[in-house]
């Protein structure tokens, strides 16, 4: 059995929608999945010399949580940037839990989310890799649950990604046990209005992307990140981190005036589709 596996990469949060809101993004990582005697991994690009290559690779994991025990070939075609807050570790478990999935026979189902969640502890980036569009992403108790809405057509997404690196396990250490209530009552209404924006109204995501509960807490982490933002909000360009950083997420045209020395601009489209599963012959 033969197939490739493609996945989007995604951003979390969009501000104050902190661990429950996430979008995926035109960007692709592609896995070439084979049934074979043993294990072997082949990595290009993002991560290749530096992720294990027997079965602690990130995939693998997926692979084997979602059921699959037997012998795998995987070709890692890696285009998403590794540890920049692009969802790249949601993107190889949701990618390896459906390879997983269709090892097994099974259709991709709840129980996908609920495997993928598992590893991070949160399903933000998990459900915009595995759903595509815009999601919602909560736990009841240990279930991990998401709605998926289709993103407005005017919502364009362009991120600045630095060559510097950060953990989101790291910067997830940063953050407080507690926040003012003035803040989470802030957080509340923000990451409610970011729903409407980037489903129905993109006019309002200047207000929907401001954010007081982790991003300044983690600014240490990426100040670079945090300036960037700042010019380009003081100039009405809706931006915000993505995931937990240190790349900047904004929307619309940038403005020749902010600095963006240092950081890799691209434009790129909202997926739609999440996780794909093709047959190869
Ligand atoms: N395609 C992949 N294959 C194997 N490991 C991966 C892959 N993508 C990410 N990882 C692992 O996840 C780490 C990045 O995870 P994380 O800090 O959560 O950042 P990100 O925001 O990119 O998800 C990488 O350093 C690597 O160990
Ligand atoms: N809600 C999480 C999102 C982490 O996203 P990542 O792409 O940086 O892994 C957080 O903010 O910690």
């Amino acid at each position: 059995m033969r197939f490739l596996v493609s996945v989007p990469a995604s951003t979390a949060n969009l501000g104050s929608g902190f661990d429950a809101l996430g979008m995926a993004l035109g960007l692709y990582d592609e896995i070439e999945v084979a049934t074979a005697d043993g294990l072997s991994i082949v990595v290009e690009g993002a991560g290749s010399g530096e992720v294990p290559l027997d079965e602690t690779h990130l995939v693998v994991r997926a692979v084997r949580a979602a059921g699959y025990t037997g012998g795998l070939a995987l070709r890692c075609r890696n285009v998403i940037p590794h540890a920049r807050g692009l969802g790249s570790s949601a993107a190889a478990i949701v990618a390896g839990v459906a390879a997983g999935f269709t090892l097994t026979g099974r259709e991709l189902d709840t129980d996908a989310l609920q495997i993928a969640a598992e590893f991070e502890g949160h399903a933000d980036n998990a459900a915009a890799s595995l759903f595509g569009g815009v999601v919602v992403a909560w736990s009841e108790g240990e279930r991990y649950r998401a709605v998926r809405m289709e993103p407005d057509a005017r919502v364009r997404p362009v991120v600045l990604i630095p060559s510097q690196e950060s953990s989101t396990k790291t910067t997830r250490g940063l953050l407080p046990a507690e926040v003012p209530h003035s803040d989470a009552a802030h957080a509340a209404g923000r990451a409610a209005l970011a729903v409407h924006a980037l489903t129905t109204d993109p006019s309002v995501l200047l207000a929907a992307t401001e954010d007081r509960l982790h991003q300044n807490y983690r600014e240490p982490a990426w100040p670079d990140t945090v300036r960037v933002i700042n010019d380009l909000r003081k100039l009405g360009v809706p931006a915000c981190v993505s995931g937990a950083g240190p790349t900047v997420i904004a929307f619309g045209d940038l403005p020749a005036e902010v600095d963006v020395h240092g950081f890799d601009v691209r434009r790129l489209d909202v997926d739609t589709a999440g996780v794909r599963v093709r047959p190869l012959d």
